[in-house]
């Protein structure tokens, strides 16, 4: 569905002798299969809207080629246009607009006749849960039920490839949650194929089956999530001592079961196990011969932020 190779983009800012080049996507390989729901990860500045803008259209690559939904970026905009579905992060609904009548305009403007897209429109209101709304002026809906207009919008000419532009920002969780259930009924009930842009890693987590992260405008990596958060190596475990007095046998003893080094922060004593939950027992009697006094334990599976940070050296919630 999306094939990219060394796709790339500048730009120039400033004028005269303060105009300087930003590098906002650095040459990026992108396959994305039929029937695939793919995450873009990666912190606020990363070149996610940038690769999406290009894959879409929107903005000429500096270099680099792609082809989308079967038709080539830079010779085919067009037909890429006509195939696919691009819901922006801003949304394209007007607040002076009545939904369904919106909903209409927006198929007339793809070029289906209007009963065609009223067809459509009201089978998207009822499969996006905004039955009964088709009358309702936009500004009266709730946050959730907009999103979900603004993704009924670019689904009305029935696109097999739909890029959603960081479509859950600004939601509360349980409206994230239920349009969760939504983005992956694209797939099970239309078989379209989704491109997503996230920041939230539980969302990539839940959502997707492949994970792409990108950080400053390159791919650091591009895996399912499972294989992504094996690739950590091992669990994390963190013991609580109960004063600093513990704090250097339980370091030590820790130390004997880690893959990788041993922190301390205060009381509390960190590291890496491989396969935590299995080592927990022999290493609690080792703790307890070592008299090392504990408040508390906690084994944590790798996370896609552990991902994050074992890539780049920094975690994706303070790169935010
Ligand atoms: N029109 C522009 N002119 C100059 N710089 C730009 C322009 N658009 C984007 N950039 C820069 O390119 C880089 C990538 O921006 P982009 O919007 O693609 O990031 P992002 O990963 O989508 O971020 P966010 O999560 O905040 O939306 C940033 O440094 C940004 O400031």
């Amino acid at each position: 569905m999306i094939e990219a190779r060394g796709l790339a983009r500048t730009f120039e800012t400033g004028r005269g002798k303060h105009k300087s080049e930003v590098v906002a996507v650095a040459g990026v390989d992108i396959d994305v299969a039929e029937g695939e729901i793919v995450g873009f990860l990666g912190p606020n500045g990363a070149g996610k809207t940038t690769t999406l803008r290009m894959l879409t259209t929107l903005l000429k690559p500096s270099a680099g080629r792609a082809t989308v939904a079967g038709f080539d970026l830079a010779t085919q905009p067009v037909k890429v246009r006509q195939a696919i579905g691009y819901v922006s992060q801003s949304g394209s609904t007007s607040r002076l607009a009545v939904s369904g009548s919106e909903i209409v305009a927006h198929g007339r403007l793809y070029g289906i006749s209007k009963q065609q897209a009223e067809t459509r429109g009201r089978e998207l209101f009822d499969q996006l849960d905004l039955e009964g709304l088709w009358d309702r002026p936009t500004k009266t809906l709730s946050g959730g039920q907009r999103r979900r207009l603004d993704i009924a919008m670019g689904l009305v000419h029935d696109p097999r490839l739909v890029f959603l532009d960081e479509p859950t920002t600004g939601l509360d969780p349980q409206a994230r949650a239920n349009l969760w259930t939504h983005i992956s009924d694209l797939r099970t009930k239309r078989g379209s194929t989704v491109f997503l842009t996230t920041h939230y890693l539980d969302e990539a987590d839940a959502l997707c089956d492949r994970i792409m992260v990108i950080d400053h405008g390159t791919i650091v990596a591009s895996d399912t999530p499972e294989a992504l958060k094996r690739k950590v190596s091992g669990d994390l475990v963190a013991l609580t001592v109960a004063s600093e007095a513990d704090v250097s046998a339980a370091a030590s003893t820790l130390a004997t079961v880690a893959t990788s080094e041993v922190t301390t922060d205060g009381l509390l004593v960190s590291a890496r196990v491989t396969n935590g939950g299995h080592a927990m027992p022999g290493l609690l009697r080792a703790l307890d011969a070592a008299g090392a006094s504990l408040d508390s334990i906690e084994v944590r599976r790798p996370t896609l932020d552990d991902v994050f940070l074992t890539m780049t050296g920094r975690s994706l919630r303070e790169s935010e």
